[in-house]
C-alpha cells in the first residue's frame, strides 16, 4: 500500500490549463503540463512562469512542462484536457493511443465541437472509448484568480460517480472546493451557454444601458439555459448551481471574462475581429453561439437572447438592434 498521490497530465498550456496544473501541483501531485509552444513550455518548466497567458504569477517549482505528449502521459493516473473547444477532438485523437490502460479522461474545456455541435463528452466517448471513465470540470473560475490562490468553487460531473470523486480529490484543496455530480449534459450546456449570454450583458454594458438591463439579461438568460437544458435531458438543479447560475453570474459581470469583454467592445461599436485580436485569448462564444442555436433549433426551443447574440456575431444586426428587438417582443408570462 502506498499513499503516493497519482501523477496528473494537464493538456493545454493556456491560462486555464496552466492555472489548473499549478493548483494540482500545489496539492502535491506529480504534475506535467503539456503544450505545443516550445518557448512558453520552457518558461513554465525552467522559470516557473507562463509569460504569455499568466504573466507575473509564480508557478510551483514542482510543476513540470513538456511539448512531448507521450512523456506527459507516461505513468499518469489522471488526464485533464484544457485546450479550447476547437482543439478538443484533435487533442483526444492524439492522446487516445498514448493513454495508459485504465486511466480516465477529464476536461475543463467549455463549448461544443465546432461544426458537428457534439457535446464534448460525446466527442471524448467516441475517441477514447465509451468504457473509459469521463468527467467534466466546470463552474465559476477565472484562471488568474485560481493561479493566484484566491478562493474558488467548481463542480466535477461524470456518469461514473467514483471517477468524479477521483477528479475532485485531485483538485480540492485549501482554497479550491470541488463538488461532484453525475449530470455531464447539464454541466456542459451551462458552461457553453454562459459564454454566449456574457456577450449580451457585455454589449448592454458597453452601450451603458445600466444595471437593470444587465440583470434582466442574466435572469432571462438563465431561463433560456433552463429551457434548453430540459429539452436535452439535463437536470435543472445542475443549471441552478455552479455549472449554470454560478458561471453565468461570474461571466456576465466579471471584467476578467473574455466573452464579456467581447460584448463590451461590440457594444461600444468596435468590430468583432478587432475585439477578438485585442483580447488575444480564446473567446469561445464566437463558435459556441452557432452550436447553441443549432441545438435549440433541433429541439424546437426559442432562445431570443442567444439568437440575437448569434446574429450580432455574424454581423447581421448591431447590438443596439438586438436589444431593441428583445424589448419589442410580445408581452408574456414569466414562466410558461
Ligand atoms: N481562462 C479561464 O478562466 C477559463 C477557461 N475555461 C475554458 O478552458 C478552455 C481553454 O481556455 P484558456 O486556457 O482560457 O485559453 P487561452 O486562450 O488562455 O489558451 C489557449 C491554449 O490552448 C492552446 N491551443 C490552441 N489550439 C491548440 C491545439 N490545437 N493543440 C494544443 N494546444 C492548443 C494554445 O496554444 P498556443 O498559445 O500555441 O496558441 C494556448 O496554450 C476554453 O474552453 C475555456 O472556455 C474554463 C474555465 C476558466
Ligand atoms: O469560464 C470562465 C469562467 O468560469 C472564463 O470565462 P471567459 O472565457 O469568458 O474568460
Amino acid at each position: 500500500m502506498t499513499d503516493r498521490k497519482p501523477a496528473v497530465a494537464v493538456l493545454g498550456a493556456g491560462s486555464w490549463g496552466t492555472a489548473l496544473a499549478s493548483l494540482i501541483a500545489r496539492n502535491g501531485h506529480p504534475t506535467t503540463l503539456w503544450g505545443r509552444n516550445a518557448e512558453q513550455i520552457e518558461a513554465i518548466d525552467q522559470r516557473h512562469e507562463n509569460p504569455r497567458y499568466l504573466p507575473g504569477i509564480p508557478l510551483p517549482q514542482n510543476l513540470r512542462a513538456t511539448t512531448d505528449l507521450a512523456h506527459a502521459l507516461d505513468g499518469v493516473g489522471l488526464i485533464l484536457v484544457v485546450v479550447p473547444s476547437h482543439a478538443f477532438a484533435e487533442t483526444l485523437e492524439l492522446l487516445a493511443p498514448l493513454r495508459p490502460a485504465g486511466v480516465g479522461v477529464s476536461w475543463a474545456t467549455k463549448g461544443f465541437e465546432p461544426g458537428s455541435g457534439r457535446f464534448l463528452h460525446e466527442v471524448a466517448g467516441a475517441l477514447v472509448g465509451e468504457d473509459v471513465p469521463l468527467a467534466v470540470v466546470t463552474g465559476p473560475s477565472f484562471a488568474k484568480e485560481v493561479a493566484s490562490g484566491l478562493p474558488t468553487a467548481i463542480t466535477v460531473q461524470s456518469d461514473d460517480a467514483d471517477f468524479a470523486q477521483t477528479v475532485a480529490d485531485v483538485l480540492h484543496g485549501p482554497t479550491f472546493r470541488a463538488y461532484t455530480g453525475t449530470d455531464m449534459r447539464g454541466a456542459e450546456l451551462g458552461g457553453a451557454m454562459k459564454n454566449v449570454l456574457a456577450v449580451a450583458t457585455g454589449a448592454a454594458d458597453g452601450m451603458e444601458l445600466g444595471l437593470n438591463a444587465r440583470t434582466g439579461l442574466i435572469t432571462r438568460g438563465l431561463n433560456e439555459m433552463l429551457r434548453l437544458n430540459q429539452a436535452i435531458g439535463g437536470r435543472a438543479e445542475t443549471l441552478m448551481g455552479l455549472a449554470g447560475l454560478g458561471d453565468l453570474v461570474l461571466t456576465c459581470s466579471g471584467d476578467l471574462s473574455r466573452n464579456r469583454r467581447l460584448g463590451l467592445a461590440l457594444g461600444r461599436g468596435e468590430k468583432l475581429e478587432d475585439a477578438v485580436r485585442a483580447i488575444g485569448q480564446v473567446v469561445e462564444s464566437v463558435q459556441t453561439a452557432d452550436e447553441v442555436m443549432r441545438l435549440a433549433e433541433r429541439h424546437g426551443i426559442e432562445l431570443p437572447i442567444a439568437s440575437n447574440v448569434r446574429a450580432v456575431l455574424h454581423g447581421e444586426m448591431t447590438p443596439a438592434e438586438g436589444l431593441a428587438r428583445l424589448m419589442a417582443r410580445e408581452q408574456k408570462p414569466e414562466f410558461e
